[in-house]
């Protein structure tokens, strides 16, 4: 029999190594096998056939073969946990999820309405045409592409996508969809299911065990030849991939936040690279990096209607936060004649925090170093732990009973409305009012069916969805977004304007207000010229002078601990050992106090991301019984979304 290494799918770390086993003829890379180590069994992943036997042992032959996964995936899985200085079980583990065994009576597989024949339009647009033959001709090229499909909200971007997909099947090749939440594009997935009907699998977390492994299969089995998904889609089992679409590819949600931290978008150029196909981004407002590093296919104008007009209301002459005059002078307007208005604020809660007036302290949380929010419930909430406490009569501090709401958060805004503008129908779409399953459907459908409404929500409402009749939207307040102490502030507030204006004014002359102390800012001048080109030049000066991406890549390192100097003392440490590598490294910064626990950062900023992120993966490992034995933790996370 052949033999053949294969990766056990363990966590330990000692084990994160190919082991040698004898397997049957006809089993082959990506098979995936039950293995014995030691005295237990496990899953394994069958990486190489045809393998020497390591001298002087001789390799025990492997069990069943469970599941066969495209060789691709398998290639992809080892760069994964090598980029990302994750383990190979651990990045094996998302291209090769767990089958679990259905057990007694199934729920009813997923119902796939039968849908085909959505009206294509009559003709593409020129610049649709010249998009979709630049996708066709990678097709026929047969070496692959990157490509960024940039255009304002409205601009034919998904009706590319489509086109672009056809012409796949029609070449015998699949197509992986990937988007920010399946939740928040609805109306996409529709596009696919009613343009391609049962061809097309849908994946994402909410699906139930049986329809997970439902439509594994009828990717696996060749039978679905399109997926539209979340970021984990983008490992689907599909065997011929030739086009890989990730749509509003700036959105923050396709960055996994555990272990191993992958990034979706960087992992579709990878798998494209593997499979030879074509991988497209598209956004209306696309990331530096992207729009420094890709080919560039450009849709300039909106279709059917033009771009709204975007007005910055300064507050620093208008009273009346968090509803100044001109904001409602327009939604008088809506009231008086009907319509819709989408109000975008950032801060869930009434009162971002409680303040005494007397000694000047504000209520924090006792385990994460942050101001307590205050909601309707009466109540203090932590938005990091969940931890909640009665709102005090007096302040604890100094017993002042001079207590003061600071900011507003959607809660107040929605009060507010409802004082000076009864006539139009609120409807609040934030984390608190989507926490329930079905919610967040059941909101957008209210807001839908309304004729005189304002959706109130946090950054939510500027994601995908396309309203009728929305004439108004206003960013309640852009200054706190442009004072987050992170290097991409600039560029989420720029797209959250020109994502929220893409909201308004699709069939109807449109209008968006921003609210702030800052109309000079640099984001707020381009997003209110719709120029986006603009802003991307001056952001990527701006990001080069201080070597943040796409000049260098970021690597960060942030340790937690039950004391405070521990992370610090640890981080020095890591610091010292990475003096070899090409890198500029800061730090350690104290971070906020998260759950009860001390935190602190390195960050560097390097062009061997890989290098770096591998050298420190090893320190932390040698170190990882005396961090045990004083509960030390420490992560290390490659091209961060954040700082
Ligand atoms: N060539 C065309 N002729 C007429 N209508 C079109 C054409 N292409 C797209 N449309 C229509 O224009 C509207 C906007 O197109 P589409 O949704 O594809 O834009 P988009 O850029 O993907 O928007 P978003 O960024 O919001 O996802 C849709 O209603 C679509 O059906
Ligand atoms: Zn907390």
């Amino acid at each position: 029999m052949p033999l053949a290494s294969v990766y056990p799918l363990v966590s330990t770390r000692a084990l994160a190594r190919p082991f040698t086993y004898e397997v049957p003829d006809g089993v082959g890379k990506g098979a995936v096998v039950a293995v014995r180590l030691g005295r237990s069994s496990t899953r394994g992943v069958v990486a190489e056939v045809g393998v020497e036997a390591p001298s002087g042992i001789s390799p025990a032959a492997v069990g069943k073969v469970l599941d066969r996964i495209p060789p691709p995936l398998v290639d992809l899985a080892l760069w994964i946990a090598d980029y990302y200085g994750s383990t190979p079980a651990r990045a094996l583990e998302l291209v090769a999820p767990l089958r679990r065994a259905p057990r007694g009576t199934r729920p009813s597989p997923a119902e796939r309405e039968s849908l085909a024949g959505e009206p294509e339009p009559g003709s593409l647009t020129g610049e649709q045409r010249t998009a979709v033959a630049r996708i066709t001709t990678a097709f026929d090229e047969g070496c692959g592409a990157h490509l960024l499909l940039v255009g304002p909200t409205g601009s034919g971007k998904t009706e590319v996508y489509l086109q672009a997909c056809a012409a796949a099947l029609e070449r015998g090749l699949g197509t992986i969809v990937l988007v920010p939440e399946i939740a928040l594009a609805p109306q996409t997935v529709g596009r696919f299911r009613e343009r391609f009907g049962d061809t097309v699998a849908i994946m994402h977390s909410a699906l139930g065990e049986a329809e997970r492994r439902d439509e594994r299969d009828r990717i696996a089995s060749g039978e679905a030849r399109i997926v539209v998904g979340a970021r984990s889609a983008v490992f689907a089992p599909m065997r011929g991939v030739g086009l890989i679409v990730v749509d509003e590819e700036h959105d923050a949600a396709f960055k996994q936040e555990s272990d191993p931290r992958y990034d979706a978008r960087t992992v579709a150029a990878k798998r494209a690279a593997l499979e030879g196909a074509v991988a497209v981004y598209g956004s209306a407002t696309p990331r530096p990096e992207s729009w420094a590093r890709l080919e560039r296919i450009e849709l300039s104008v909106r279709i059917g209607a033009p771009m709204p007009r975007v007005r910055l209301v300064d507050l620093r002459r208008e009273a009346g936060y968090p509803l100044s005059a001109p904001l409602l002078a327009e939604l008088g307007r809506l009231a008086d004649r009907g319509g819709k208005a989408i109000l975008l604020l950032n801060r869930r809660g009434v009162a971002p925090a409680l303040h005494c007036r007397a000694c000047g302290v504000s209520r924090r949380c006792g385990s994460c170093d942050v101001a307590l929010t205050l909601h309707r419930d009466g109540r203090l909430h932590c938005h990091h732990c969940g931890f909640s406490e009665p709102v005090p009569e007096a302040c604890p501090a100094c017993g002042s009973s001079q207590l003061a709401q600071i900011g507003a958060g959607t809660q107040r805004l929605e009060t507010e409305l409802e004082r000076h503008v009864p006539e139009l129908e609120r409807i609040r779409l934030d984390a608190d009012t989507a926490a329930e399953p079905g919610a967040l459907r059941a909101t957008i459908e209210r807001f839908r069916a309304a004729d005189r409404a304002v959706l109130i929500g946090t950054q939510m409402v500027a994601k995908g969805h396309h309203f009728a009749g929305v004439e108004l939207a206003a960013v309640v307040d852009a200054d706190t977004g442009l004072a987050l102490p992170d290097f991409r502030a600039e560029e989420r507030t720029f797209q959250l304007v020109t994502q929220l204006a893409g909201r308004s004014g699709r069939d109807a002359p449109g209008l968006v207000l921003v609210q702030t102390f800052q109309p000079e800012a640099t984001p707020l001048r381009f997003a209110q010229r719709h120029d986006v080109a603009g802003f991307l030049a001056e952001e990527i000066e701006r990001r080069a002078a201080l070597a943040y991406p796409p000049l260098r890549h970021l690597v960060t390192v942030v340790a937690s601990g039950p004391d405070a100097s521990g992370p610090a003392r640890l981080l020095r440490e890591v610091r010292e050992g990475l003096a070899s590598v090409d890198a500029q490294v800061l730090g350690p910064a104290p971070l906020l106090r998260l759950r009860g626990r001390h935190r602190a950062q390195l960050v560097a900023k390097t062009s061997e991301p890989r290098r770096l992120a591998r050298q420190a993966a090893a320190l932390l490992a040698a170190a990882g019984p005396a961090l045990r034995k004083s509960g030390l933790t420490a992560v290390v996370d490659v091209d961060p979304q954040s700082l």
